[in-house]
């Protein structure tokens, strides 16, 4: 008996401007239930916007958007993000315990209505999301002194405290260094066994030892499949218009369309840099 990939994100021929200049041209992509998609492309190419039409949080123009079967709103409540930069000022006087809380707000759950105060169950989960991403003993500490890394792991904690079925990051390891990029990552491995993840990053060398797929995005989106990323493929990746890259591990095939590859049910891996981002072998 065969089985059918369930699509939990469903983007087609989405288009967006900001005031008329456009940011996304007829994207389409197809994102399936456990994958580890990476989302690469240069700068300005529209990657956080992406992100955020599948958060509901844009609309766009032309196109339509799908979340777990219904729209990026219905959806949002079952989405973890964590954002390129954090919404609230650093030394702004709250404890990790209650950053990580916020991502209970708008749950449905949470506050107790008689008291306003968090229940003692949402506490519990918040420690324990703290311990699943090894920051449980942060919990008491002012957010403000934080380093990068810890930071980036109790932003982590927040997405994930609504016990999301899709966790999506843009650039969860911009301002950390590489060794703790590498700890993010072995991190968010972990989670994909019981989540999707889509994750935004500059560094395509480095994530396509990652992800299962890598979507390259400048504007436009378009597929290819390829089993190597070397020198000549980033060049081409790097190129004026929006793409996506599937690598397909034992596979040779390359240049499909995003349609074509959309329609396969077998893992991909892609990739895609701009020159002046690193590239790790
Ligand atoms: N709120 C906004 N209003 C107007 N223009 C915007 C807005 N947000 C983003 N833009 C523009 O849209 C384009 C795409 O931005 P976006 O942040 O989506 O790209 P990105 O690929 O995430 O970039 P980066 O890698 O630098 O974070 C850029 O030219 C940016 O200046």
């Amino acid at each position: 008996m065969s089985t059918v990939a369930t699509a939990v994100i469903e983007i087609e021929q989405a288009s967006f401007a900001y005031g008329g200049i456009p940011v996304l041209e007829d994207v389409s992509l197809r994102v399936e239930a456990g994958e580890f998609l990476g989302l690469v492309g240069p700068n300005a190419g529209g990657k956080s916007t992406l992100l955020k039409l599948v958060l509901g949080l844009l609309r766009p123009q032309q196109g339509r958007i799908s979340v777990l079967g219904r729209s990026p709103k219905q959806a949002r409540r079952h989405l973890g993000y964590v954002p390129q930069y954090p919404a609230f000022p650093r030394d702004f006087p709250i404890q990790v315990l209650d950053v990580v809380l916020m991502g209970r707000l708008g749950l449905g759950r949470g506050l107790s209505s008689r008291f306003g105060a968090w229940r003692q169950r949402d506490r519990e989960i918040a420690r324990q999301t703290l311990i699943e991403v090894e920051a449980g003993e942060l919990a008491a500490q002012p957010i403000g002194a934080l380093s990068g890394g810890q930071l980036q792991r109790v932003l982590l904690a927040r997405a994930l405290v609504g016990e999301p079925e899709i966790l999506i990051l843009d650039e969860p390891t911009a301002n950390i260094d590489h060794r703790l990029e590498g700890e993010i990552f072995e991190l968010l491995a972990q989670l994909n066994k019981q989540l999707t993840i889509v994750v935004v990053s500059h560094d395509i060398g480095f994530i396509s030892s990652y992800v299962s797929r890598v979507a390259c995005l400048n504007r436009t989106l378009i597929c290819h499949r390829t089993e190597a990323i070397d020198g000549n493929l980033i060049n081409e990746l790097y190129g004026e218009r929006v793409r996506l890259i599937n690598h397909h591990h034992g596979d040779a095939q390359t240049d499909l369309s995003a349609a074509a590859a959309a329609d396969s049910k077998e893992p991909q891996t892609s990739l895609h840099p701009p020159q002046e981002h690193p590239v790790h072998g």
